[in-house]
């Protein structure tokens, strides 16, 4: 066995370099499976910027660059915008997935629907709903301060549940909250590039039962928690709009705009594919985020007294953050931009997939390839972000104190298949960011015996 970085050759063409493959294991003994990022990151300094493998049958390229993620996903997006073929998808009832769906006709409805609700700006609608559920999310943790998870996950589901379905969750007993968040867990791990290959390659495995380590596989049980998800809240909507109550919302807004044109083919099915697609991939991304956030707090407490001061000097004791004091608060928004950055949320985003043969800087890519933008490479970036390991929010900050122009937009994703809920999370984080370190200070409670904070790492960190 020797690692090899001379391009490797394969039916007679040039493909970028990387490590070879052995034939079970592919390149799995070189990885850490628990953050294979962080390899990823390590093979730009031994390969490049843009690496090549092979992982059981599959053709894989990770873009370790802003420069090659953008010369491929951006410049060349006609090729580079679909989605490498999960065999999770048919057998557990995903096919209607925004997330994982071909680049095709049904993938662009989808996108037209999100589009139109979440576009930029047009978010500003749902502010007084993010404002309403932060204040919740604010009262929860008074009350049961432990249970901090599990109130960023109904706070990051009840803002999305309402803006699509308009559906507002009473209490953390909501039928809808609950069919979402039990088939988020079993979700993520399916939509798992490294688990859906497995799935290629040893079948068998759908059928391990639900009481072995594992048992997240079980197909029985995992196609009634997706239906479940997919099919509840649209029931919940149908009998909010057959009595004239149901108000604005994405969904309803879809229904209209497809139901009156007769262009899209079964559009009541891909409404709802496209509003179970949203509600997925908010729901879990915006917790996380949010723990993450605390998780930072709590390690650098020079921080969040820093905001503190911010917050007191602008607003006084008098009241509480508004939407309207986000320009005023430029330490709070760089808090957000270096919570996105720190660890970010998807730090391999979703991988896009080659529709045809390509060849860039003289390699062949062959159609069909999976390519991994490396966004964890691009947040870890030393020449752009000193000592990248340290939560400095003071890096969003120019010299005068006000805002730099890195948005953090990669964190998002690219091209064609960016987040279209980039906006709408934006918002989110910050009304619930900026309301969390007015009413609280975060402190870890390790040392009186509270749990350690460890990274569970799958789609989603
Ligand atoms: C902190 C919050 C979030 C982060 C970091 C995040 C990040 C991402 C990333 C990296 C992708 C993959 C993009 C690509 O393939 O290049 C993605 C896709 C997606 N996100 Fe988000 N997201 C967040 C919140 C949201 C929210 C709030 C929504 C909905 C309201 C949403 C809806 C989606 C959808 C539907 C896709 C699939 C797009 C497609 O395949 O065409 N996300 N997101």
């Amino acid at each position: 066995w020797k690692i090899s970085n001379t391009r490797k050759e394969r039916d007679g063409k040039t493909c970028p370099p990387g490590p070879s493959s052995l034939p079970l294991l592919g390149v799995a003994h070189l990885m850490d499976a628990s953050a294979p990022w962080e390899t990823f990151t390590d093979w730009k300094a031994k390969y490049g910027d843009v690496v090549y493998f092979r992982q059981f049958g599959q053709d894989i390229i990770v873009l370790n660059s802003e420069e090659a993620i953008k010369d491929l996903l951006e410049k060349r997006s006609s090729n580079y915008s679909d989605r490498m073929y999960m065999s999770t998808r048919e057998p557990y009832g995903l096919s209607f997935d925004t997330i994982f769906h071909a680049h095709d006709e049904t993938w662009r409805a989808h996108r037209r629907i999100a589009h139109q609700g979440l576009r930029e700006h047009h978010v500003d609608i749902y502010q007084p709903t993010q404002l309403r559920f932060t204040e919740a999310l604010v009262k929860n943790l008074e009350n049961s301060p432990e249970d901090y998870h599990s109130h960023f996950q109904r706070f990051a589901a009840s803002v999305i549940l309402s803006a699509i379905y308009d559906h507002d969750v009473a209490d953390e007993n909501d039928p809808v909250m609950k069919a979402v968040i039990e088939a988020l867990d079993t979700l993520v791990l399916l939509q798992t590039p490294g688990n859906a290959i497995l799935f290629n390659v040893f079948p068998f495995l759908k059928y391990t039962p639900t009481w072995l380590p594992g048992g997240w596989r079980n197909i029985t049980d995992a196609r009634v928690k997706i239906e479940r998800m997919l099919n509840l809240p649209f029931e919940y909507l149908e009998k909010k709009m057959a009595t004239g109550k149901a108000e604005h919302s994405i969904a309803v807004e879809a229904l209209e705009r497809f139901g009156n044109t007769g262009k899209v083919h079964n559009f009541e099915e891909v409404v709802k594919g496209a509003c179970f697609s949203l509600y997925g991939a908010a729901s879990e991304t915006t917790a996380s985020t949010l723990m993450i956030f605390v998780l930072a707090m709590v390690q650098y407490p020079d921080v969040q007294k820093r905001a503190q001061e911010e917050i007191d000097r602008v607003l006084g004791d008098s009241r509480l953050p508004e939407f309207e004091d986000r320009q005023s608060l430029p330490y709070i928004e760089a808090i957000c931009r270096e919570s996105l950055r720190w660890h970010p949320v998807a730090p391999l985003g979703i991988p896009h997939s080659a529709t045809n043969d390509d060849v860039y800087n003289g390699w062949h890519i062959r159609k069909d390839t999976a390519v991994i933008a490396n966004i964890w490479a691009l947040s870890q970036n030393s020449e752009k972000y000193p000592s990248p390991s340290l939560f400095k929010p003071e890096r969003f900050l120019d010299e005068k104190g006000g805002l730099t122009e890195d948005l953090l937009t990669y964190a998002f994703g690219f091209g064609r298949r960016i987040c279209p809920g980039r906006h709408f999370a934006n918002n989110s984080l910050w009304i619930a960011i900026a309301r969390l370190l007015t009413g609280f200070t975060f402190e870890s409670d390790y040392v009186r015996g509270g749990v350690e904070v460890k990274w569970h790492n799958v789609l989603t960190s």
